[in-house]
């Protein structure tokens, strides 16, 4: 079985709970309040400065060039594709400025810069890796479940569950389990352990979202 396998399957409880989390619901279902909805893109926005910071350190730290190519566009992607979604929002919704990163953005982002700055390789892809598939996962489902009609977050929903985001996902996933594959088993727990923890991060993202969390003191 592929690294990437065992890796959803240790995270598969993780991603139920997202796709039972309020936000992601009303997200589907076009209810979301707006508030939530803008508080999530102001942090997202903070979040995709410092995910593409991250993909760039891995790309400078990849063993072959390939590999550094490969992460260098999805750095790419991250700021041009998702920023332009985000600058959309921005103007819908006149959200004038991002603002400062709430707690879970904050942890999530740093633990990214981190593990992509200092950890082994294979546990800085691994920890990436839910950003990618997650979304996708996440996007392909509301767009499989959601009742025919308007929805005001349509177009954050075609964009993950679209077939673009689609092929960078495969590409995400085939190099984690190119590095895994030539990992020794500890190795390959690291970086299951990494993938499980970030999937974590993701599900309080949505959280800390709809519930806008602020700093408490
Ligand atoms: C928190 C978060 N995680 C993942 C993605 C998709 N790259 C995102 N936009 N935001």
């Amino acid at each position: 079985m592929p690294w990437s396998e065992q890796a959803w399957q240790a995270a598969a409880p993780i991603y139920q709970n997202i796709l039972q989390h309020p936000f992601i619901t009303e997200l589907m279902n076009g209810s979301l309040d707006k508030d939530c909805f803008r508080f999530y893109i102001a942090q997202d926005a903070l979040y995709l400065g410092a995910f593409s910071r991250a993909l760039a350190l891995i790309a400078a730290r990849a063993g072959d060039t390939d590999t550094s190519l490969q992460f260098i566009r999805f750095a790419e992607g991250a700021i041009v594709v998702e920023q332009a979604l985000h600058a959309s929002f921005f103007r819908e919704l006149a959200i004038e400025t991002a603002g400062a990163p709430a707690p879970a953005g904050h942890h999530y982002t740093n633990y990214l810069l981190a593990q992509a700055a200092l950890a082994p390789i294979g546990n800085a892809m691994a920890a990436v890796l839910p950003c990618f598939w997650i979304y996708k996962q996440v996007g392909d489902y509301i767009y499989q479940q959601q009742q025919k009609g308007s929805n005001p977050y349509q177009s954050w929903i075609d964009t993950y569950a679209g077939e673009e985001f689609g092929l960078l996902v495969q590409k995400a996933i085939a190099h984690c389990d190119a590095m895994a594959a030539q990992a020794t088993a500890e190795q390959q727990a690291q970086m299951t352990g990494c993938f499980v923890q970030a999937s974590r991060f993701e599900w309080m993202f949505w959280d800390s979202a709809y519930r806008q969390e602020q700093w408490p003191v």
